[in-house]
């Protein structure tokens, strides 16, 4: 019969007991490993975090850039010994193609000013928000994926850039509640350590290599990184001067063992002049162990450290005169930071300035009577239409609307009832004080009266 076509829609019909459902094995719902989803709470605060770094970087006249999140892994193959290279998420396309998801932004900026080259007059002050991975075993079960924002400046010998960008990251720590008492950075130069390996007469090659065999000082016993320096070829004597110097905290002990004229020790001298002319002296103190991970810094290096020593570097950068010289270009000037969108959340929860941003609608629709949903939707889009954020409750036998008001923290309940409706108007009620009254739609504004006549 005709019925025997009619679609039970899956309900229990007398003709047709509902199809066995196959029994379906469930997906891993959860990201991949190391990987994170954005669910709405989370996705507010991302956005709020990004929001302030975009903020900053435009008050410091930045423009915003993009590049793509896979990259040719040639722009990251750098022979010294990196952990960003052991970590590199690399693999090869279906056009055979050597192709890697970014590890980090400044390669890539660097690929575009190049790009660009003449179309683009110098300085440059750009900066990007962007996802960038790492592929590492599971085994420490860190993160594969991480958020970073960038602020570079191309173009720029001077000291005057790195202050720059110091200045510009003490401006996102305020604007977040975070003092000089919370953080600091410690500052360096690369050039003391290349003036020490000149003097023991280790070639400039080594250079890279040896900044990445320091900067893991902190993490490998003393003698794995003096058996790794000699594995270079610097002599131990060498090695010895090397710890001494880098065990330095003081510009004024730089300066008396390596000497006044030392173009390291005139560039930390001149950007300590200018953190007291900017304000933010309170904020950097000289530690000869800086160098940073990256192989291609050459100056001034610098890192954002919390002060109770809980939390990993919250963000570093610094002097990279070399790089865009290394990729075939012209050999620019060029320094820059990175900041990770993890580790500030784990201060902010630490200092307790994690913002409440809860949902905040305006208005919540609802109609009383199903044949009324439409005059529901009109409401909607006339408040939609004076820029008012609505929730239109789609349910035709709608429950809990109230429970649903106060959950996305809505301002205002409106309904829309026939007898009202009727009458050109619609019910309203101010759900933080009770107030409730009727209105003509057209009359429904930001800001209803204090008190409402009837
Ligand atoms: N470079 C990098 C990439 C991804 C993560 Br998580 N950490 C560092």
């Amino acid at each position: 019969s005709e019925c025997a076509t009619e679609n039970t829609g899956g309900r229990s019909g007398a003709l047709f007991p509902p199809p066995i459902a196959e029994a379906v094995e469930r997906i891993d719902v959860n990201p991949p490993k190391g990987t994170r989803d954005f669910p709405p709470e989370e996705m507010r605060l991302r956005n709020w975090l990004f929001q302030n770094f975009k903020e900053v970087s435009q008050l410091f006249g930045f423009e915003e850039v993009d590049f793509p999140v896979l990259e040719s892994e040639a722009l990251f193959i750098r022979k010294a010994g990196e952990e960003i290279r052991d970590q590199l998420y690399c693999f090869e396309d279906r056009g055979n193609r050597r192709v890697a998801l970014r590890p980090e932004l400044t390669p890539s900026l660097a690929r575009l000013v190049i790009q660009k080259g003449k179309s683009v007059s110098l300085p440059l002050k750009w900066f990007a928000v962007g996802q960038c991975w790492r592929y590492e075993r599971m085994t420490r079960g860190r993160r594969r994926e991480h958020y970073q924002w960038n602020m570079d400046i191309i173009g720029v010998p001077d000291v005057t850039a790195e202050a720059e960008l110091i200045s510009s990251i003490v401006t996102f720590f305020k604007r977040l509640g975070i003092t000089a008492s919370d953080v600091g950075f410690k500052v360096s130069s690369r050039k003391v350590l290349q003036d020490l390996l000149r003097c023991y007469s280790i070639p400039d090659n080594l250079f890279g290599k040896v900044c990445i065999i320091i900067d893991k000082m902190e993490k490998l016993p003393l003698d794995e990184i003096k058996k790794d320096l000699g594995s270079v070829g610097i002599s131990e004597q060498a090695i010895e001067e090397l710890l001494k110097v880098l065990s330095i905290r003081s510009l004024s002990k730089l300066e008396e063992v390596l000497g006044a004229g030392v173009e390291a020790v005139a560039d930390l001298k001149k950007l300590f002049s200018l953190a007291e002319d900017s304000g933010f002296s309170e904020w950097i103190q000289f530690d000869a162990s800086i160098v940073r991970g990256l192989a291609y810094y050459t100056g001034i290096v610098f890192e954002g450290f919390d002060r109770e020593g809980k939390l990993r570097a919250i963000c570093g950068g610094g002097r990279y005169d070399r790089l865009l010289s290394t990729f075939g270009g012209d050999d620019l000037p060029a320094c820059g930071f990175g900041f990770g969108d993890a580790v500030i959340v784990e201060l902010l929860k630490e200092k307790q300035l994690l913002p409440d941003l809860g949902l905040q609608v305006e208005n919540i629709v609802c109609s009383l009577d199903p044949e009324l949903h439409g005059a529901a939707a009109r409401v909607a889009t006339v408040l939609r239409g004076k820029g008012q954020s609505v929730d239109l409750v789609l349910e035709t036998k709608p429950l809990k609307v109230f429970k649903r008001a106060s959950r996305i923290n809505a301002r205002r309940l409106i309904l829309v009832g026939s007898s009202e409706w009727q009458r050109g108007m619609v019910g309203v009620k101010i759900l933080s004080s009770g107030e409730q009254y009727e209105i003509k739609l057209d009359e429904l504004d930001h800001q209803p009266p204090s008190s409402h006549s009837e």
